[in-house]
């Protein structure tokens, strides 16, 4: 019997509800492990059929779908040779919900089963909807070791680690299925602290990969019986990494393992966008995406996304210029198309535009000119590019940042039909900073090219909608520092009127953009799915009453 365990952690990027691909990964990692030496290979969460599989679970057949490629993945499994720590669900006879469990592999057998305790419940998890709570989790023998199989929230809490040390665990492997967030690196070692006096070392697997609005970063690492990490995979990419621990007196010591770099907080906010849209639609099959690109700083910024996701050739920029359209919008967008290498089109919206003037005129006799005209130029441009999208078959990409979804400064049906946007949970503010930085510096693994990709101009002007004579963003908004720091404590830190306002920001303001954040619920409920970047991302991680008559007073 060894003194000496190898473990591989394999992060990788799983395809939810595609068990025969995850499967052929899930064997893929028993080779990796084969050809480096692990005694055994710890994948991510519900690996087998995706994380998060939300109410696709409650179909019996992915549960016997995924305890087949179980078997299956056992039968590749040699005697002594490499185990498989992997996440599957497991639906017991006669129990109303299947469980989230993890198998120990190996021998050409599954060895044991365990069920995640800790079921989270909270932002963007639902967990209790659809499994079954597990009973605390006992360890498993593997070769002479004593082993602890958590599963991802069973470590934020102490109960597991407790449970599992008290019965003989030697060390953790733990399989997760954790999102990105910002500053969720801080939030996850605070978490693994709270039970650090256990003195348990911890093989922490986390998945990579977009998943509709959930970008993972991966991050996986380890951490010694004396809280030190030990091992660092990076972030937002796959990869595999070994580490390897001997028993001493004073239990197991991690004698080997590599540290990767990690990335700073914006460039993790832009890959995490990156990811988001990238596997959309990478994993939903499109040919590629579809944005109108106004010479604006967000439908910029989201070109720029898309080319280092997806590559110049997959992103299609269209410009659809109206009567509005000032030459300054016209050779900012042509500039930034051409400094990101995308075949760009210049369609002219008037016909149409002039068009429903026509057909409207009787019935709007009377009247006099408002958003109602200024709409039908927006949603102009959404039927144009809908076609377009129809007859290429390439994704339409929204454009909306967070301060216009909070406050309804986007037309439905107009700038907002669109497949996926990756502003959605980023503020305005947050979005200059964003394109300032991309400008500087080339994300990891990007498709797109160096230098300046969001011309100077575009960052500089002030933001407008163009969709009137001479029309400013900050003719209905606040400048957006002040919008934004607003938004921030109304959405973010849930604060009354009362505290926004203690901060220096006029009432009156304060409250109109409350109401503006009420009454405009219905629009973000229709509108796209867009990659979580924050604590409170609209769908969801915040979720309001659409008929809502509460007010602060
Ligand atoms: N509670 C509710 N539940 C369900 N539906 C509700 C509703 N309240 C209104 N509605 C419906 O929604 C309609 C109003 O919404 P909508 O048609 O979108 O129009 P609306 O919100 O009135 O106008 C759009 C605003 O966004 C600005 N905009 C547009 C385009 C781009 C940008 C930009 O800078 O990015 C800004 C534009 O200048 C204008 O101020 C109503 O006519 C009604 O049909
Ligand atoms: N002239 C245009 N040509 C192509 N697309 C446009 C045009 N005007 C608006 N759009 C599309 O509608 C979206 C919202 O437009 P708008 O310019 O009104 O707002 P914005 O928030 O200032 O966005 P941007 O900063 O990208 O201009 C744009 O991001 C773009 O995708
Ligand atoms: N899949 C999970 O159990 C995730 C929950 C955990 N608290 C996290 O965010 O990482």
């Amino acid at each position: 019997m060894s003194d000496r365990l190898t473990i591989l952690s394999a992060q990788l990027n799983a395809i939810v509800g595609d068990v025969d691909a995850n499967l052929e990964k899930a064997v893929g990692a028993l080779k990796e492990a084969h050809a480096c030496g692990a005694d055994l290979v710890v994948l991510p969460e519900l690996f087998l059929c995706g994380y998060p599989p939300e109410d696709l679970v409650l179909k019996p057949a992915l549960s016997k779908a995924c305890l087949r490629a179980a078997h299956e993945l056992a039968s590749q499994t040699r005697q002594d040779g490499p185990g498989i720590v992997v996440g599957m669900p497991v639906w017991e006879e006669g129990q109303a919900l299947p469980y989230n469990s993890v198998a120990l592999i190996a021998d050409g057998e599954i060895k044991a089963l365990r069920h995640k305790y800790e079921l989270p419940n909270y932002d963007v998890f639902d967990e209790k909807r659809t499994f079954q709570q597990g009973p605390k989790p006992l360890p498993v023998g593997f070769r002479g070791f004593t082993l602890g199989l958590p599963i991802c929230e069973d470590i934020w809490l102490e109960a597991v680690p407790d449970a599992l040390k008290e019965k003989g665990a030697e060390i953790l492997l733990s399989p997760n299925g954790s999102p990105w967030r910002r500053n969720v690196r801080d939030a996850r070692l605070k978490a693994f602290s709270q039970w650090a006096d256990l003195r348990l070392p911890l093989v922490y697997v986390n998945q990579v990969g977009g998943q509709d609005e959930l970008a993972f970063d991966g991050e996986s690492f380890a951490i010694d019986s004396r809280g030190r990490i030990v091992q660092q995979l990076p972030d937002f990419e796959e990869a595999y990494s070994v580490s390897v621990w001997e028993r001493t007196p004073m239990g197991l010591m991690c004698v080997e393992g590599k540290k990767d770099e990690l990335s700073s907080d914006l460039e993790e906010t832009y890959l995490a966008t990156m990811m988001g849209l990238g596997d959309y639609v990478r994993k939903t099959g499109f040919p590629g995406v579809l944005i109108g690109l106004s010479g604006g700083i967000d439908s910029a910024m989201v070109a720029a996304i898309a080319v280092d996701a997806l590559g110049p050739e997959n992103v299609w920029c269209v410009m659809m210029p109206s009567r509005y359209t000032s030459r300054e919008s016209l050779l900012d967008a042509q500039q930034c198309a051409e400094a990101l290498g995308v075949k760009y089109d210049n369609i002219q919206i008037s016909s149409a535009v002039n068009a429903y003037d026509e057909m409207l005129s009787e019935a709007f006799t009377g009247t006099t000119p408002d958003t109602t005209e200024e709409n039908i130029q927006s949603r102009v441009r959404g039927v144009t590019l809908m076609a377009l999208s129809n007859k290429f078959g390439h994704m339409v990409t929204t454009t909306g940042n967070k301060s216009e979804m909070a406050v309804g400064y986007a037309t439905l049906y107009g700038d907002m039909c669109g497949g996926y946007n990756p502003l959605k949970d980023i503020y305005k503010t947050e979005v200059f900073e964003l394109a300032r930085w991309r400008n500087a510096n080339v994300p990891k693994n990007a498709h797109g090219p160096y230098g300046i990709v969001i011309p100077e101009n575009i960052i500089s002007k002030p933001p407008s909608a163009e969709l009137r004579e001479d029309q400013k963003d900050e003719d209905s908004l606040p400048p957006y520092h002040i919008l934004d720091d607003i938004l921030y404590g109304l959405i973010e830190r849930e604060e009354s009127i009362e505290e926004i306002v203690s901060r220096g920001h006029f009432e009156d303001v304060v409250r109109r953009i409350d109401s503006l954040v009420r009454i405009n619920e219905y629009k973000r409920r229709q509108a796209p799915p867009g990659v979580k970047i924050g604590d409170k991302n609209f769908g969801r991680g915040r979720r309001y009453p659409l008929v809502n008559r509460y007010r602060d007073v």
